[in-house]
């Protein structure tokens, strides 16, 4: 049962905040340090989704497992790190980074940025009003300037025959489940999909990856899915592309689960996980008391204020617009929306909106970056080159072969790994960069700023890479594109 501390505080605030996840938790932050007054409520954990049952405990699953890889493939270590993985301390590592699912510490932090919190289920009432179900009782609040919705997604099921009644594995129960099961299907190839495949693969799973599509991420640059599909089968994983899941079965409870392809080829596992995306948690908010579709994604404009409200007091933040569905473009989003309340709420009409702007989340559609925790890893920032090309830029793809960096070769025998950056050839600048390989998700942030700062590529000639580094592909890259 969580903590049950809350503000007895008064009903009217400046700001009412729905869903403490991470955006949420960071509207109400900027908008206290603003200096406006805010309450946040919250129905489950004040940390959300991502602390508990997303980025916390996978990546506390997945560190072990990318560690153990990379010293595989160091001299003299080889031996020592080819044991299997402690399941138990893995799992206890697990816990731990979710505070065993409980949220005292988020709550105590909620107290010391002088937000109000209220625990309880949050339906909007009309305009800047919010009924808040608190057990036996109710609540209602009242915002002077905003009410955000910030109450993120849960994970989207497939319409199947038999799918409930086998009770799959969503996200939730793939990160927080304590113990291994022997035999695990994996369905879907996106980000959820090859994340869990790679953990529970490695603390001795057998796992079989059902895809639909021709490879895994399709979302990114095909080299990444690629490659990330050839290391899950060499580490023993069954990759399947081109196959559709008809039906699921599950005969006896504690039984094992069938699950059916569309060739009619039938697959016996102890557990099925459908890793097959978000849907928006925003069915039963009170959409509908101020004239929107209940179960939608919350239209927005660059300012995260939602289209088509009168007076433009509602706000639809992180997950819940389907922008980018990531922790760190959610925060960001929230300090982009906090500054936009807190503006609007002094009476500037005037907002800095224009592209980059200090009240537009440009980045959300210029410059997202995304590590995919596997191994290898996979890190991106911006455009693809599909994208680009079908946006209307003109541009030239510059690839390169990262096990040929002196610095990728010193961090792992035989390392494997690609990049590739997309230059607007008008503009000589980035409009994407993607890595694959271990350990390039800490390389991503120096993409990131040449994509968001519009790096011209004559400086970044200028930006020297630290010898021995694998950042030296940074070089590489340059001198491919420059001849
Ligand atoms: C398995 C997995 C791994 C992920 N890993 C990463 C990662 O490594 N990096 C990354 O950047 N992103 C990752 N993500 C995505 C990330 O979890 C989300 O983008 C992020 O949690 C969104 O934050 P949010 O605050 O918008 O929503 P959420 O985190 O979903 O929080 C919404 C909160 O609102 C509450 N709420 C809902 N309805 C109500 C209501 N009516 N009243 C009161 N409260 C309500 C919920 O209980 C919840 O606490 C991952 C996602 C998954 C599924
Ligand atoms: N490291 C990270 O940054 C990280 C990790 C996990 C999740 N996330 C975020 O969480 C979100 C959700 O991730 P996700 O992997 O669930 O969604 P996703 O949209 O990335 O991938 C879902 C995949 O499932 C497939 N699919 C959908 N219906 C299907 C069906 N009936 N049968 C078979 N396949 C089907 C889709 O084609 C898609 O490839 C993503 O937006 C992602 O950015 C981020």
């Amino acid at each position: 049962m969580p903590g049950t501390t809350e503000t007895a505080g008064q009903d009217t605030y400046d700001v009412i905040v729905l869903g403490a996840g991470p955006t949420g938790e960071n509207v109400a932050d900027r908008a206290h340090a603003l200096g406006l007054s805010a309450v946040i409520v919250e129905s489950e954990l004040v940390g959300g989704e991502c602390s508990y049952w997303a980025c916390m405990p996978s990546k506390a699953l997945l560190r072990p497992v990318t560690a153990r890889a990379d010293a595989r493939r160091v001299p003299g270590l080889h031996q020592a790190a080819s044991a299997p993985l402690d399941t138990k301390a893995v799992l206890a590592h697990r816990d731990a980074f979710t505070s065993h699912w409980k949220d005292d510490g988020q709550v105590q932090w909620l107290d010391s940025a002088g937000i109000d919190f209220v625990r309880g289920k949050a339906r909007l009432d009309g305009p800047r009003r919010v009924v808040v179900a608190t057990g036996a009782d109710e609540r209602v609040l009242t915002a002077r300037h905003a009410v955000a919705v910030c109450t993120g997604s849960r994970a989207l099921l497939p319409d199947l025959p038999g799918l409930t009644a086998a009770r799959p594995w969503t996200s939730r129960e793939a990160t927080s489940a304590q113990s291994v099961p022997p035999r695990l299907v994996v369905v879907g190839g996106g980000v959820v999909g090859v994340e869990m495949a790679t953990a529970w693969r490695a603390l001795g799973s057998a796992v079989t990856l059902l895809v639909r599509g021709g490879g895994l991420l399709p979302k990114m640059e095909p080299f990444a899915g690629e490659l990330v599909a050839e290391a899950l089968t060499e580490a023993g994983a069954a990759v399947r592309t081109g196959v559709s899941v008809t039906a699921v079965r599950r005969e006896m409870p504690n039984g094992p689960a069938t699950v059916v392809l569309d060739g009619g080829e039938q697959i016996v596992a102890d557990e099925v996980l459908f890793a097959t995306g978000r849907a928006p948690r925003t069915d039963d908010v009170g959409l509908e008391t101020v004239g929107l579709e209940p179960g939608t994604w919350l239209e927005v404009d660059d300012t995260c204020r939602v289209r088509g409200v009168a007076d433009g007091w509602l706000y639809g933040v992180g997950d819940v617009n389907h922008r980018a569905l990531l922790t760190h473009q959610g925060k960001y989003q929230a300090r982009i929306a906090g500054a936009a309340i807190a503006a609007r709420a002094q009476g500037t009409t005037d907002l800095d909106t224009g592209r980059w702007g200090a009240h537009a989340a440009t980045a959300d559609t210029a410059a997202v970056p995304q590590v995919v925790f596997t191994d290898p890893e996979v890190a991106s920032v911006g455009l693809t080159a599909a994208e680009a090309e079908h946006a209307g830029h003109r541009t030239r793809v510059v690839d390169h072969d990262l096990g040929n960096v002196a610095g990728a070769g010193l961090y792992a025998d035989g390392y494997r790994g690609r990049a590739r950056m997309i230059v607007d050839q008008d503009r000589e600048v980035l409009l994407g960069v993607t890595f694959v390989g271990p350990a390039v998700g800490e390389l991503l942030h120096s993409a990131t700023v040449a994509v968001a700062g519009e790096v011209p590529l004559d400086r970044l000639w200028h930006a020297v890479p630290a010898y021995p580094t694998i950042s030296e592909v940074w070089l590489r890259l340059l001198e491919t594109y420059r001849g």
